[in-house]
């Protein structure tokens, strides 16, 4: 069975003290009212990693993730952070390719794909975004735009590498907006993505790979997008700041 996971992005939010308030009553409110095997994940800005880490390195399903990696090693790249340093303050998991990294700092599906290999050398967990913009999906282009992000960014992996990989399916015209793909939307999108992966792997690999869902979630929409067969966990941009709003969307993940 693939793992569920529901993975908090607080993208550039709040205040240190404000993240480390958010963390442990995070920390807190998981260890006293969530029973089940669902991987809850907290994926800080860059300062917050190292206090954070220290919290959920105690606790056996709240796990670390950053937002962002270096394609490159280690050297003159200033501003950039390495996944080994990554690693060094207990992070398990890094977003790649957030819509937001792809438009405003013009990620490609190439240099995510070196982001990618990175972070596997590493040990690290991807969580690789992909979706579509509003014109793509009105002109009903969306599964060639997002499956060609998949194979320009993950399809020249080792079987044993892909297997590793965590999808978060995010169409852009839900983020932030309030506007969430309907629970149909987002199982089609899944599906297809996991056929994708299955006709270049196999069937046995695809049906290993958690593929979340991102983009407007939050505890009214949670259950019923986490209820579809493909739907593996949520990918929480906004409902992942307040502790309260971000446990109801880990408690419907089952
Ligand atoms: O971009 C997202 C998570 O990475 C989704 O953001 P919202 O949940 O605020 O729409």
């Amino acid at each position: 069975m693939r793992k569920k996971i529901v993975a908090g992005n607080w993208k550039m939010n709040g205040t240190y003290e404000d993240g480390l308030k958010l963390a442990s009553e995070v920390i807190h409110m998981v260890q006293d009212e969530v029973n089940s095997d669902v991987e809850v994940v907290l994926c800080t800005p860059f300062i917050h990693l190292s206090s954070v880490g220290k919290l959920t390195k105690e606790v056996p399903n709240v796990h670390l993730g950053a937002q962002n990696c270096s394609e490159y090693t280690s050297g003159a790249y200033t501003g950039e952070v390495s996944v080994q340093m990554l690693r060094s303050v207990h992070a398990e998991y890094v977003i790649i390719g957030h819509s937001e990294r792809r438009e405003y700092f013009n990620e490609t599906n190439q240099q995510l794909a070196k982001k990618v290999a990175m972070a596997l050398s590493a040990g690290l967990t991807p969580i690789f975004c992909c979706g579509e913009p509003l014109q793509v999906r009105e002109a009903e282009q969306q599964y060639p735009y997002v499956t060609q992000q998949i194979t320009e960014s993950l399809f020249d992996l080792s079987e044993d590498d892909m297997k590793k990989v965590v999808i978060a399916y995010e169409p852009i015209w839900a983020i932030g907006t309030g506007r969430t793909a309907s629970s149909q939307q987002a199982q089609e999108m899944h599906k297809v993505l996991r056929q994708h992966i299955a006709n270049r792997y196999s069937e046995a690999l695809a049906a290993e790979i958690s593929i979340l869902y991102g983009g407007s979630a939050k505890p009214d929409n949670a259950e019923e997008l986490f209820a579809c067969p493909d739907v593996d966990g949520g990918l929480i941009g906004g409902a992942s700041l307040k502790s309260r709003d971000f446990l109801q969307v880990v408690k419907a993940c089952k």
